[in-house]
């Protein structure tokens, strides 16, 4: 019996282009070869940042030049610089639940970091007023891991609280962008922005492979200036090959070809799969966060202990992770046995299975 995975965290490589991408490859040591001793500017290749830049004001409305984009190997690697441009005690604050990995990472890094509560519109802006932090870090594209989507109307709440102080910033994890399959996609929040108030933070994980390691942020042009001062001796941390490669294939349109092929594909799953949960399930599950990105949130009414299902789900061989892992500090709301539910590594040929082995392992 083979495993079958409904893990957020990884996309389907067999889908990924990899002749076009070694081909990119080949025309890079070909011809750039001499790139391969620049090392030296810590925001990474000049070329690269702006086909970036050019890639995502067209992918979603973000306004910037190359000069404020970094590079960098993970989010990780972007935030642990973002931290140290701005004040010492400046206190940050998060979705609650949230990104988990980077709330321990801030919290290894000795920072205050509080959490706010979420509403169906994602971040609380009531909860975020009530904290005073001075930086805020959303997910409002997709928000992670529930997939709420921020409406316009409380983005510019948001934006609004930010711009009533200097000391006031919000970093907009955009990681789970590239796929929407009911609306069109609503332009990045940094594109509202006008105060120089928002960073905006995006990655190559879900569009390409989490295993490339290339993510990237975007200053606001004041943060440039300490930015240059603080890092002018820092090395990149994304390999350069990777950087030039990663140019080529965008520069080339195979790039926004990946994405249009691979939104259709995770779109016919995505139906797929839910067509299939609501056969099995009917009323006992409840789904949210399903019209954007690689994954959703689904809710048993089962009495089943969230431990007990995951043990079972293991025996039945299917890769699954629940919400709990993701409440930071509320532990109340976690006693619903609510899981993520990704499908960029879930063939069509596996659903029909792969649902029935969840039920199973549910109600079995
Ligand atoms: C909210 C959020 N912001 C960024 C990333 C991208 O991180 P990086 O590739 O290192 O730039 C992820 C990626 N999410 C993880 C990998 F898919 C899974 C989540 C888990 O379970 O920790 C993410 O959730």
């Amino acid at each position: 019996k083979h495993w079958i995975s409904f893990s957020h965290m990884a996309t389907d490589t067999t889908q990924f282009p990899f002749d076009r991408w070694v081909h990119c490859e080949q025309r890079v040591i070909k011809h750039s070869r001499e790139q391969m001793n620049n090392i030296k500017h810590p925001q990474g290749l000049y070329s690269v940042r702006e086909s970036i830049c050019r890639l995502i004001s067209l992918t979603r409305g973000v306004k910037c030049f190359p000069e404020q984009v970094v590079l960098g190997a993970g989010t990780h690697f972007l935030m642990q610089m973002f931290i140290r441009l701005l004040p010492e005690n400046s206190t940050f604050s998060m979705e609650d639940p949230g990104y988990k990995r980077i709330y321990t990472f801030l919290k290894n890094e000795q920072v205050h970091v509080k959490t706010f509560g979420i509403d169906e519109k994602g971040a609380s802006i009531n909860d975020i007023r009530r904290l005073n932090p001075n930086i805020v870090y959303i997910t409002p594209s997709h928000q992670f891991p529930t997939g709420r989507l921020m409406p316009i109307a409380r983005r510019v709440q948001i934006l609004n609280w930010a711009m009533e102080s200097n000391h006031r910033y919000i970093l907009e994890d955009d990681y789970d962008s590239e796929f929407k399959y009911e609306s069109d996609t609503i332009p990045a929040l940094q594109s509202l922005d006008t105060f120089e108030k928002v960073i905006y933070m995006g990655c190559f994980s879900k569009s390409l492979m989490p295993g490339l390691r290339v993510s990237y942020m975007i200053l606001p042009q004041h943060l440039l200036y300490v930015f240059r001062k603080k890092y002018a001796d820092f090395f990149q941390s994304c390999s350069v090959l990777t950087q030039l490669t990663l140019q080529e294939f965008i520069d080339s349109g195979e790039y926004q070809k990946h994405i249009k092929r691979m939104k259709q594909l995770y779109q016919e799953r995505r139906e797929m799969l839910i067509k299939t949960l609501e056969i099995h399930f009917g009323d006992q599950m409840t789904i949210e966060g399903a019209n954007a990105g690689l994954h959703f949130r689904i809710t048993f009414t089962t009495g089943r202990t969230t431990e007990h299902i995951l043990k079972r789900a293991k025996e039945e061989k299917i890769e699954l992770y629940s919400m709990n892992p993701f409440y930071l500090t509320n532990t109340e709301s976690n006693q619903e046995t609510s899981f993520i539910l990704g499908f960029a590594k879930l063939p069509k040929e596996h659903i029909h299975e792969g649902v029935k082995r969840l039920y199973r392992a549910i109600y079995g």
